[in-house]
């Protein structure tokens, strides 16, 4: 099969991938959700004229020349409005969030106003009509649309929706990814390691890289290099309800990569299956049903650097989030020397010198040193068949943090 180009590979990924069906959930379990639908207010806000400030609720011309006498003829905090009605040369005690008496017009901050004992008050400076009150809807009307649909709710969305009265809210399903590491030579980290192991250690930042896109993860475990076993595996993601199932190694070409045969044994149908890049080359892409399955590769590197190239798009689209790879122009702080067929991703430290991007890639590339992966701070990518390039020459590079 010859190699996929990276950007084919991505389009024919997120070909058809678009938000997972709609659930209600609670207001308060909401945060970092994603609306599935527009939210519209429920009712006016304010819903009255209200107080915007501690004072008096006045008639306007009361209080045009000033000092102003008036007698105070009731209370209206917030909660409880006044009943009556304000008359000429009267006032009525309230606080912020009460709503504005029938027959005032204005607030007076209780700064400009001096006790005078026996119900009366005098007002010591004047004060504009319709001054410290908050307009009847002046923050959105009923049927306003306040949120588009596929807004991330954060904490002003989520204020604001409950504000419009919405105690629950229609969100896009989180999608579910069910990791399934393979090989006979993995341990978990905590273990002792006999002479032919290693530390599975993949998992932990693929799951870590679906959540930083909104979707939850299920971390199987390890499955031996036996096919029985990996089916079993896939058989529990299935029955979890996964969105998409991600196999980690078993995805090249040797004797006991058994991932495409147990996926295909149990009824995907492959789309593609190796891809011109490095790292990354044996990464596989099927369906087995409405499941999309991804077989990174198992080496560590190859396979953080297609979750970040392709599972994090896939799972922000079938979340309804929007995501972009974040691109910037650098110049290379080394020389590099011509690419092969594959579309190069070599980790590199970004820094910035005089207002120029400076990104250095390291000497040794090999797929397996998640330190330097680690140390990394963004991947300088060489279009296949680039030519030598020297030190400054302009790069792009994808920033990893
Ligand atoms: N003859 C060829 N050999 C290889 C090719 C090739 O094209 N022809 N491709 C190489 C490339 S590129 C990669 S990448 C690897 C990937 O192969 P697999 O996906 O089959 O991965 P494995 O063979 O299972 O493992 C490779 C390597 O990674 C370690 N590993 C696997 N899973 C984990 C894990 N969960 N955590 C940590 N490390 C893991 C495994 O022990 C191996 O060392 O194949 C090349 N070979
Ligand atoms: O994906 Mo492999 O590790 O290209 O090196």
């Amino acid at each position: 099969m010859a190699l996929l180009p990276v950007a084919e590979a991505l389009e024919r990924l997120l070909e058809d991938a678009a938000p997972l069906h709609a659930e209600c959930v609670a207001l308060m379990d909401a945060a970092d959700r994603v609306l599935a639908e527009p939210l519209l207010a429920l009712h006016t806000q304010p819903p009255f004229n209200a107080s915007a400030m501690d004072g008096y609720a006045v008639r306007a011309e009361d209080v045009a020349s000033v000092p102003a006498r008036l007698s105070v003829i009731g209370m209206a905090p917030a909660g409880r409005g006044f009943a009556g009605t304000v008359g000429p040369a009267q006032a009525v005690r309230i606080f912020t969030g009460a709503p504005l008496p029938a027959g005032a017009d204005t607030i007076v901050i209780q700064e400009n106003v001096r006790d005078r004992g026996g119900g009366s008050v005098e007002v010591t400076a004047s004060t504009v009509e319709g001054r410290n009150i908050r307009r009847l809807g002046l923050d959105f009307s009923k049927g306003d649309v306040l949120l588009e649909k596929g807004r991330p709710l954060d904490p002003a969305a989520l204020s604001l929706a409950a504000s419009a009265n919405h105690p629950q809210v229609s969100v896009v399903k989180r999608p579910l990814v069910a990791i399934i590491a393979t090989g006979d030579e993995l341990l978990p980290p905590g273990s002792d390691l006999g002479p032919d192991q290693i530390i599975s250690s993949n998992a932990y930042g693929v799951a870590a890289a679906a959540r930083s896109v909104g979707a939850s993860a299920l971390d199987l475990g390890i499955a031996p290099d036996r096919k029985e076993a990996i089916a079993t595996l896939v058989k529990q993601a299935v029955d979890a309800g996964a969105d998409v199932i991600v196999t980690l190694g078993g995805a090249s070409v040797g004797d006991h990569d058994l991932v495409h045969d147990v996926l295909t044994g149990e009824g995907m149908t492959l789309d593609f299956w190796k891809i011109a890049m490095r790292p990354g080359k044996p990464l596989m892409f099927g369906r087995l049903g409405d499941i999309r399955c991804i077989g990174l590769p198992g080496n560590p590197v190859a396979s953080l650097v297609c979750t970040q190239l392709f599972l994090k798009p896939l799972l922000a689209r079938l979340g309804g989030r929007a995501f972009r790879q974040d691109m910037r122009q650098a110049r290379l702080g080394a020389a590099m020397p011509a690419n092969d067929l594959r579309q190069d991703y070599a980790r590199a430290v970004v820094s910035e010198e005089a207002g120029t991007l400076l990104a250095t890639p390291f000497g040794i590339q090999d797929s397996s040193m998640l330190k330097m992966l680690a140390d990394a701070n963004g991947l300088i990518v060489r279009e296949p068949f680039a030519p030598p390039a020297a030190t400054g020459a302009a790069c792009s590079v994808l920033m990893l943090r």
